[in-house]
């Protein structure tokens, strides 16, 4: 939607001199940030522990302002509007104000910047006209106006275009780095509808590939952060990926937006302490993947207090107590009454234990005073057998441990897991040197929350509930030295608890497995498991979810296929979901490949358009078997080159495991990215050559994620047998 008229010399001027106005500001709140912080600096560690933690909390605050006031420089500004009422706003990347408050930038998440993303000709929710402001450093390049008169757009045959086209296009053709970007200052208005819905209950973004599922995650998690600052600034968002590649590529992106408060990790993240190491058949990762492993876990928590077969008689000063089955079976039940964890149940036993065999001793003895009960007790504890009684039937252990013996040992697996099939058991079952696999990392996790610590473990540290007071207090210490509306009183209560530590949210949050957070961001969902929702569930209490994939791009053998299968079991009727149909990765013609090979193979893909067309985005490459390997680097060599002499871009090639080796020997030092199909999802690159799409077909989501990574060019480079879909 080009408007000729506004994109003239004068319309640039008057543009430069508001952004000069806004980048001015910026520089001068950055200045007072660092003169602020220099200040706190100057005065050093003196003065009372509740000064110095003060000071740390303030010193934490400037620098974080800084870094947010730094990371907004690039495009500062994006829009503007001009309102049927005469009002005008610019819309950017954070609000600001002038000196005497009046507003100069209008944050994008403002409930009053809506419009900049969400009006149309047939809805312009009051928008004169909307311009887009294109920047590069701090000078304006390009204005762009969407003129919301549906008439003249109706006369004019541009009906239903695309928001911002120019700039849409031209931030779509950019060149890829590597690095995911934001896309703040193009946001489509189906996007917009997600990034805002409400923060309550799950939502669920199916879209196909390219639709901008990991973008709308993440300016949603901005969105909300902004939105919801007091209840998220103290338990924080936690965002889930599918691997720590996937987390470098989409890294920047928050950040950029001015948000430092999300943790951003894998599941395997999560469980701390174990390598995961090994891989394992698809049947056996989807057993481990089944709700009821649940119960299976239970019951090997339940299988470690154990009730000996007969009583134990044991001698104190030639007295005897009797170590009696009954006493071990009571105490255990008062015990797991309790309520909590394993390990930490531990102790009541062995205290009620202790108990009735101290009192068993004292029944012996005529007159006993309440020293001498002590020193009964004592004795009773030290001795060497009871101790060794006791902790047989009450074994602590670590979650580790708990799943090796359980998979190893028959006998156990057996106790543990009798409502599973004996063909079942005999999958799970490996040695006990086997290292843990991704099916594991549920499993440790649901028996990491039935263990609890370990005896000797250090405690849990318990930063998330802030007293009324501390909170009152820091509104006062707020109140005293005015912050800029940077800080809500709850964050910097936080932050003066861990005094000098200036651990933040995202920090405290990462260290503690039993952290529940405000707010969830699973990205590429449809791979987990019911065990791996079960894990995600816990951390969120509130069921506050958003939950972002692509039902057709499925790899995991316990992934879903099908939302409701998923999403029921976890939240009943109450989850929302929405669609994404435009790519605004692949050009119309790999689309239109994917789609066609999707559809032949049956996999339950998403209405999908493409936002834009690059000629000859596909070619077909047939080649003999044996030069399958020189001809696929020789095709990505040649677009690395094409590339090259435009400005440079990203090339990958996809290609099974097996000829990994292969193809890295045969382009030598070149930076052509060679990867399998798992490992390039949710990833883009300029151009991808696939290698022998019908070995990578045996699993049908990973060729579809494999044709679907390129914003140009895709050739398939094959040795005569095409995939259906894709051959003729
Ligand atoms: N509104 C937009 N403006 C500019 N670029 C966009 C927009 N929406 C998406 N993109 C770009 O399109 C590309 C694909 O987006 P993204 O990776 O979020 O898609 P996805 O749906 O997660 O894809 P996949 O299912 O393949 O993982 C990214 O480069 C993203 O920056």
């Amino acid at each position: 939607m080009h408007d000729e008229p506004a994109a003239t010399a004068t319309g640039l001027d008057a543009e430069q001199q508001v952004v000069d106005t806004l980048y001015g500001r910026l520089d001068t709140l950055r200045d007072e940030a660092e003169e602020r912080l220099a200040d706190i600096r100057r005065q050093g560690p003196s003065g009372s522990p509740q000064n110095r933690s003060e000071r740390d909390a303030f010193a934490t605050l400037y620098e974080d302002r800084i870094g947010q006031l730094d990371a907004v420089e690039d495009r500062l500004c994006f829009g503007r509007l001009d309102m049927i009422d005469g009002e005008t706003l610019y819309v950017g990347r954070i609000g600001l104000s002038d000196a005497e408050h009046a507003p100069l930038l209008t944050d994008w998440r403002a409930p009053a910047a809506r419009a900049f993303y969400s009006a149309t000709a047939a809805a312009p929710s009051g928008v004169m006209n909307r311009r887009h402001l294109t920047t590069r450093g701090r000078t304006v390049t390009a204005v762009e106006d969407d003129v919301l008169d549906v008439e003249a757009l109706r006369a004019a045959g541009r009906e239903g275009s695309l928001a911002g086209e120019g700039a849409l296009l031209a931030a779509l053709d950019a060149r890829r780095t590597g690095r995911m970007g934001d896309i703040v200052a193009t946001i489509q208005a189906e996007q917009d509808a997600v990034i805002r819905a409400p923060m309550e209950g799950a939502l669920v973004v199916q879209g196909g590939p390219g639709t901008g599922k990991t973008a709308v995650a993440l300016h949603r998690a901005a969105f909300l952060l902004y939105h919801h600052r007091e209840r998220l600034a103290s338990r924080g968002v936690l965002l889930i990926g599918p691997s720590r590649q996937f987390l470098r590529y989409i890294d920047h992106v928050l950040p950029s937006l001015g948000e430092t408060g999300a943790v951003s990790t894998t599941l395997e993240g999560l469980v701390k302490g174990v390598t995961i190491a090994g891989v394992e058949s698809d049947a056996v990762a989807r057993i481990k993947g089944r709700s009821d492993m649940a119960g299976v876990i239970k019951r090997a928590v339940r299988e470690r207090q154990r009730v000996p077969r007969t009583d134990q008689t044991v001698r104190l000063d030639g007295r005897p107590v009797v170590i009696r089955r009954s006493d071990i079976r009571d105490a255990q039940a008062r015990a797991r009454r309790d309520g909590r964890p394993h390990n930490e149940a531990r102790a009541t036993f062995a205290k009620d234990m202790i108990g009735r065999l101290t009192a068993q001793l004292a029944e012996q003895l005529e007159h006993v005073e309440a020293d001498d009960r002590m020193e009964l007790e004592r004795e009773v504890r030290d001795n060497r057998s009871i101790r060794v009684a006791i902790n047989l039937c009450w074994l602590p252990i670590t979650p580790a441990q708990l799943l090796k013996d359980l998979f190893s040992k028959p006998h156990l697996l057996d106790n543990a897991a009798p409502r599973l099939s004996a063909s079942d058991r005999d999958l799970l079952l490996r040695p006990t040197s086997a290292p843990f696999t991704d099916a594991d990392v549920p499993l440790l996790d649901e028996a990491a929350e039935l263990l609890g610590d370990m005896p000797n473990g250090s405690p849990r540290p318990d930063a998330s509930a802030l007293t009324t007071e501390e909170v009152e207090y820091a509104k006062e210490v707020l109140e005293t030295f005015g912050d800029g509306g940077m800080v809500t009183a709850e964050a910097l209560a936080s932050r003066m608890r861990e005094g000098s530590t200036r651990l933040t949210v995202a920090e405290r949050a990462s260290a503690d497995r039993t952290w529940t957070y405000g707010h969830v961001v699973v990205d590429e969902a449809q791979e987990l498991s019911p065990m791996a929702w079960r894990m995600l569930s816990r951390r969120c209490p509130t069921r506050s979810f958003t939950i972002v994939g692509d039902v057709a791009q499925t790899s995991s053998a316990a992934g879903t296929t099908w939302w409701p299968e998923a999403m029921d079991p976890l939240f009943g009727g109450t989850w929302n979901l929405r669609e994404l149909t435009v790519s605004y990765r692949i050009p119309a013609q790999v689309a239109q490949a994917a789609q066609s090979f999707a559809k032949a193979v049956g996999l339950p893909v998403s209405e999908l358009s493409a936002a834009r067309d690059v000629d000859d985005a596909v070619a077909f490459h047939r080649v003999d078997a044996s030069s399958l390997v020189d001809a696929s680097a020789r095709r990505a060599s040649h677009r690395l080159e094409e590339l090259a002499s435009s400005g440079g871009g990203l090339v990958a090639v996809i290609a099974p495991e097996g000829l990994h080796a292969d193809l890295r020997a045969a382009l030598g030092d070149s930076d052509v990215e060679v990867i399998g199909a798992l490992a390039s999802k949710g990833l883009e690159f300029d151009a991808v050559v696939v290698v022998d799409p019908a070995a990578i077909a045996a699993r049908a989501g990973d060729l579809y994620v494999a044709l679907t990574r390129p914003t140009r060019h895709l050739d398939i480079v094959h040795t005569g047998t095409l995939p259906p879909g894709l051959e003729g």
